[in-house]
């Protein structure tokens, strides 16, 4: 086995073969592998599997495996993942004011958001180490990608909800691929701590970010990114930031494919926070010393999220690669999801904060005119219809069977 897990305060290290989701220092893991492995792997590789028919070549993940996770292929629960595309559309670059805007949509995801990626390595490692009962707290997209993947391995998954504050689209998906669904008083971040305290007990395998097999496997959104561009790395990337474990494994692949020689240049990282539910957007303002937690509330209810369990790694990262964290109030994520939505794309609100925050660092001159940028969608647009039904402007008229009048509503 090439990897092990590395505290990344004290630098102590621990075995992948055992469960374990901090450090005897309180610190966070990471997984970690020999350098000389990675730059041993070659891009043209990973372009080779695209055209095999097997499902761990055909994974947008798997794809990428020496560098995500080296075990047996029938040890690896895939559903297949990933493979999502990348839109460039006239009125996205118009909005925004960036000529070179790409957005990857990660809503194309067997359960429609990229938390399939990470979904398949945590429960693929849960099955590897003998854990019965799987289980997260969820602002709603975690739980339907868990109940999915966990049906797929055969295991029990109970999922931790913040009672009222999920949106319908991702509690129907829970519900329907099996999972327990526990609707618990208090925010997100109540149920985050709840179930982290099961974990430690032994109840639980935990598969939130917390759990650093969710975000090699989120890594691939990156590397899958370059491998679209022709690993031609852009100038940017703008990505939502809710529990930042996007923002941690996007830090983290494009410092490894840097390393690795697989690109020359190393992008810039946004990462965009909905004004209400801001904690890392307040702590970069005061040079991202600590966090303090907050009582978190926007229209984005996927990032309505407090307390962000990967705060020590995202921070890291946005010094890494000379980031920036930006705030977009609700009205700025409304007006993109429609500009996107009215594209013909569609996506739900929290991932409108790429394209509201990519306007507001080009607003700001941050982002240049000439730079090139991709900005992840990182749900689908039906996970959250009330939403859609909220905002799009239009609703549905009832009309007679009548020809003539119908005629002349339409042409009218
Ligand atoms: C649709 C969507 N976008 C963005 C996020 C935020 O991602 P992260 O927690 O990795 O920052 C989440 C969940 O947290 C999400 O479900
Ligand atoms: N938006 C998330 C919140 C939990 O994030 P995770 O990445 O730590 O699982 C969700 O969909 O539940």
């Amino acid at each position: 086995m090439n990897e092990v897990l590395r505290c990344i305060e004290c630098q102590q290290e621990y075995s992948i073969d055992r469960i374990r989701y901090s450090c005897d220092c309180g610190g966070l893991l990471a997984v970690e592998r020999p350098l000389e492995k990675l730059k041993e792997l070659q891009t043209s590789l990973f372009d080779q599997r695209c055209l095999s028919q097997k499902d761990v070549d055909v994974s947008g993940v798997w794809r990428f495996r020496e560098g995500i996770l080296s075990i047996p292929e029938s040890e690896i629960v895939t559903h297949p993942e990933g493979n999502t595309r990348l839109y460039r559309r006239k009125a996205l670059a118009h909005w925004s004011g960036i000529d070179d805007i790409a957005f990857k949509h990660e809503g194309e995801n067997p359960t429609g958001s990229f938390k399939d990626r990470g979904m398949t390595l945590a429960v693929t490692q849960a099955k590897r180490l003998g854990a019965n009962v799987v289980a997260c707290a969820s602002t709603g997209n975690t739980s339907a990608a868990l109940a999915a993947y966990a049906a797929q391995a055969g295991l029990k998954s109970v999922v931790f909800l913040p009672d009222g504050k999920v949106a319908m689209g991702k509690l129907a998906q829970a519900l329907g691929y099996g999972a327990q669904c526990l609707a618990i008083t208090g925010s997100f971040d109540v149920a985050m701590a709840m179930v982290k305290d099961l974990a430690e007990r032994g109840d639980v395998y935990l598969v939130n970010s917390l759990n650093p097999f969710r975000l090699e496997g989120q890594k691939s959104i990156i590397w899958e990114i370059l491998q679209n561009l022709s690993w031609q790395a852009p100038d940017w990337i703008v990505v939502p930031g809710g529990n930042l474990g996007n923002t941690s494994a996007f830090g983290k692949a494009l410092r490894e494919a840097y390393d690795a020689g697989w690109i020359s240049k190393l992008p810039r990282i946004a990462s965009i926070q909905a004004e209400g539910a801001n904690p890392f957007y307040k702590s970069y303002q005061q040079g991202l010393r600590s966090l303090d937690a907050m009582e978190p509330e926007t229209v984005a209810t996927a990032i309505r999220i407090g307390n962000p369990v990967n705060f020590h790694k995202a921070k890291r990262v946005i010094k890494d690669l000379n980031g920036v964290v930006e705030q977009v109030t609700d009205q700025e994520i409304i007006a993109a999801k429609l500009v996107i939505d009215r594209q013909g794309i569609g996506c739900e609100p929290a991932s409108a904060c790429s394209l509201a925050g990519a306007k507001k660092l080009r607003d700001q001159g941050i982002i240049k005119a000439h730079e090139s940028v991709v900005g992840i969608l990182t749900g689908h647009m039906l996970k959250d219809t009330d939403a859609v039904l909220q905002h799009s402007g239009r609703e549905l008229e009832p009309i007679r069977a009548n020809l003539e009048e119908i005629s002349k509503k339409i042409l009218n």
